[in-house]
């Protein structure tokens, strides 16, 4: 006992937290051994990058040298990449050529990856294949049960997610019959609509930008695709900036970190400054204390303001109506939120005019431009927003007590639920941190 108590029990200690804290190498899997001989053969040189386990972020990279600003994380050969080139030189190529009307980048890069997948051990991607996520967890995976314990505006942009899914399949549905002389086996079966949701879900959570002209046997829609093996495996983090891009000159893509990363440590690329909302619906999960984060008050909700919040509002406010229009037609009712430093301006812009006094409404455009009209109104616009902001608390804690029960007793559904109630608990903590800052401005202004 009394051994751990010193210097090198605390070393001892820490280095045993430090690599719970660091991710578990996996490098030594045989299907991650595979998959760099083929990057190999394809010119890939190996650096100090592993997969790797972390016990946050799941599977990604682990570096094993210190990585100082500016360094390259990874360089990928134009062999190794997977595009709408890949899929033009391989036999689909001919039938997409001949197709009409021309079918879209994307679906091209769907099409390869299901019948690769088909095709098993015959694949030329089959190490790569053999890596990927077996399944997703983006809303077009998600039950109608889960969809409906999303927050607004993500619950209908799910819905669509859906649905425009559900349509490209019905769309390819003639395409993919097209391609029956490849298969011995009947194209309906091989291209069915969980491989495209599949297939889908691997172009929409995995590719990295890169431009490609425009080619004449394919639709409109740009082609910005390239899947990328093994650097795929880099997650997001909000606080790391980095360059990414094809290097024309030596034909790589190549990432370069803007941030230090210490030995052992995951390597992070930044999907782009979103939100949780965002990060979910396009990539299937949520990052804790997301700087970009924010929760929407949203315009079902600023619409109920009518018959609940105004509530709150004079009863006898005849101006009710002509304030919600002149906030319609200004684009005040969309894009309201509660963030870490509180309330958006455009919250309490919107609120400040709807507080108003009936001696005040003359003085709308002056609010909308965010100018103190008087005391009064400063006051009770601070008071209405707190309110709305504790009732957002309740709801959101009442979801997520219908989140645990659910979790209990549905078992098949506790890992979607598990991700719906991180991005509610995301939400709860910026609530929280708004009706404290809300507090505070609150004593401060009496
Ligand atoms: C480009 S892949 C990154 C590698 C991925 N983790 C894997 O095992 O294949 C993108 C996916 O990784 C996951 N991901 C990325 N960043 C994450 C993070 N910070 N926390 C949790 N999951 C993350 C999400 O599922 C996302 O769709």
């Amino acid at each position: 006992m009394k051994k751990n108590r010193g210097r090198t029990g605390r070393k001892r200690r820490r280095k045993h937290l430090q690599s719970f804290m660091n991710g578990v190498d996996c490098s030594h899997k045989l299907e991650y051994i595979k998959l760099k001989k083929w990057l190999k053969d394809r010119g890939f040189e190996d650096n100090d990058i592993r997969p790797a386990e972390f016990w946050d972020t799941g599977r990604g990279l682990m570096t094993t040298k210190a990585l100082q600003a500016g360094e390259l994380v990874i360089s990928l050969p134009e062999k190794c990449l997977l595009t709408t080139g890949t899929v033009l030189s391989s036999c689909l190529g001919e039938y997409i050529t001949k197709w009409k009307p021309p079918v879209s980048p994307l679906i091209a890069l769907c099409t390869f990856l299901i019948a690769e997948k088909h095709a098993g051990e015959q694949s030329l991607w089959k190490p790569y294949l053999d890596v990927l996520p077996k399944t997703y967890t983006c809303p077009v995976c998600l039950e109608e049960d889960v969809v409906s314990l999303l927050p607004e505006p993500l619950r209908k942009k799910a819905q669509e997610q859906r649905t425009m899914v559900h349509e490209l399949y019905v769309s390819s549905k003639a395409f993919f019959s097209s391609l029956q002389p490849l298969f011995a086996e009947n194209t309906e079966t091989i291209f069915n609509y969980s491989a495209l949701e599949w297939a889908w879900c691997t172009v929409n959570t995995r590719t990295v930008y890169m431009k490609h002209s425009q080619r004449e046997c394919f639709s409109l829609e740009p082609d910005v695709y390239a899947l990328a093996p093994y650097l795929d495996l880099l997650n997001h983090s909000p606080n790391v900036q980095v360059k990414a891009a094809f290097n024309e000159q030596i034909r790589s893509y190549e990432i370069r970190t803007d941030s230090q990363c210490k030995k052992y440590e995951e390597v992070f690329i930044c999907y782009g400054p979103h939100d949780n909302q965002r990060l979910l619906l396009e990539y299937g999960f949520v990052a804790v204390d997301n700087p970009h984060s924010s929760v929407y008050v949203s315009s079902g909700w600023i619409c109920r303001l009518k018959d609940t919040l105004l509530r709150y509002f004079s009863p006898l406010d005849n101006q009710k109506n002509a304030k919600l229009s002149i906030l319609k037609n200004h684009d005040f009712l969309e894009n309201l939120t509660f963030g870490w430093d509180g309330p958006s301006w455009r919250l309490l812009t919107a609120l400040k005019l709807l507080n108003l006094g009936e001696d005040e409404f003359n003085c709308w455009k002056r609010a909308l431009l965010g100018d103190v009209i008087s005391a009064t109104n400063e006051e009770q616009t601070l008071n209405v927003t707190e309110k709305i902001c504790l009732f957002l608390i309740e709801e959101t804690q009442h979801v997520l007590l219908q989140i645990y029960r659910l979790k209990r007793d549905k078992e098949n559904l506790k890992n979607h639920l598990t991700l719906v109630e991180a991005l509610r608990l995301e939400d709860l903590k910026i609530l929280q941190k708004s009706a404290e800052i809300l507090c505070n401005l609150k004593m401060a202004t009496t």
